[in-house]
């Protein structure tokens, strides 16, 4: 649905993007992660369409999105950051407008019921809640019925409730075999929710794969602190410690923590707080951050 190959896109001198490859398969959620102004809205606009790359290739459907827009644009579904919304058309009258620029409109009543806003349908748009308006971004962006949804932070400024409402519908689009790129702050909508993720920074892809192969790549931790000191056993992982504090950072978390246990026990050693975890995406995200990916 999407190829990406040796994307570059600047603003005047400046390189926002760098130069990253990624491929959307039909029915796959792809999100793009990363820290702020690292490139992830610059390339989801260069895929909608909205801007020509500087170098490299970007196919959508097998075609130029900015070439071929026409063909293009009747297919996929997009909702931006900020929504451009008449503010005094009511809810009906927004989607009545959209249904009619779209070729194949799902039924109004449908799509309001989809993220519970019939009962806000004679609203005036500027009236209804941030959240509100955001949940109508999204019954815009799927209005079409569209093969390939972009979604750039769909949830932000969205209540628990809403997001997990939010969640259900991507699910469903999902399930019905709609291709989805997002770009995300919320860590754990991309766990929840993709199949495959990137995370960008400062115009690059640092860390990409599916969930499993990203949390994999990244060692796992084990913490705990001594009530006096003593010569640890040895560990596959590196050990870094202070005050008694210990931090062991491992690819053979079931053996060393093996190893430690034993070593404490035939000890009478106290190994307090002890927690022994394999890596997070937010302890990835943290070292992408850091510069230590
Ligand atoms: N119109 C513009 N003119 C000049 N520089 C821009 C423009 N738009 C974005 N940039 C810069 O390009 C870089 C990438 O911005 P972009 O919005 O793509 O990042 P992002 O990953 O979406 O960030 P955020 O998470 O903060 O929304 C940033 O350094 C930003 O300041």
């Amino acid at each position: 649905m999407i190829a990406v190959s040796g994307l570059r896109c600047r603003y005047g001198e400046f390189e926002a993007v760098r130069g990253i490859d990624f491929e959307v398969g039909p029915g796959e959620l792809f999100a793009l992660l990363g820290t702020n102004g690292a490139g992830k809205t610059t390339t989801m606009e260069t895929v909608e369409g909205h801007r020509r790359p500087a170098a490299g290739s970007v196919r959508v459907f097998g075609r130029d999105p900015w070439q071929d827009r026409a063909q293009v644009r009747g297919r996929v579904g997009i909702m931006l950051q900020r929504s451009g919304f008449a503010g005094d058309l009511t809810v009906a009258e927004t989607v009545g407008l959209w249904r009619s620029m779209v070729r194949r409109p799902a039924p109004a009543d449908q799509a309001l019921e989809l993220l519970d806003l019939a009962r806000r349908r004679d609203v005036a748009v500027k009236q209804l809640s941030g959240g509100e308006q955001r949940r109508l971004d999204l019954v815009l962006a799927v209005l079409g019925r569209p093969e390939l949804l972009f979604l750039d932070e769909p949830t932000t400024g969205l209540d628990p409730e809403s997001r997990r409402a939010t969640w259900e519908v991507v699910r469903g689009l999902l399930a019905e075999g709609t291709s989805v790129l997002l770009t995300t702050h919320y860590l754990e909508e991309a766990e929840r929710l993709a199949h495959r993720l990137a995370i960008m920074h400062d115009g690059r892809i640092a860390v990409s794969g599916s969930l499993v192969d990203v949390l994999a790549s990244e060692q796992a931790r084990i913490d705990f602190v001594l009530d006096r000191p003593v010569e640890l056993p040895r560990l596959t992982g590196e050990v870094r410690g202070a005050d008694g504090r210990v931090r062991v950072r491992t690819r053979e978390l079931q053996r060393d923590l093996h190893v430690l246990l034993d070593w404490a026990g035939d000890n009478g050693v106290r190994l307090s707080g002890l927690r022994a975890r394999h890596a997070s995406l937010d302890d990835i995200f943290h070292s992408v951050r850091e510069g230590v990916r």
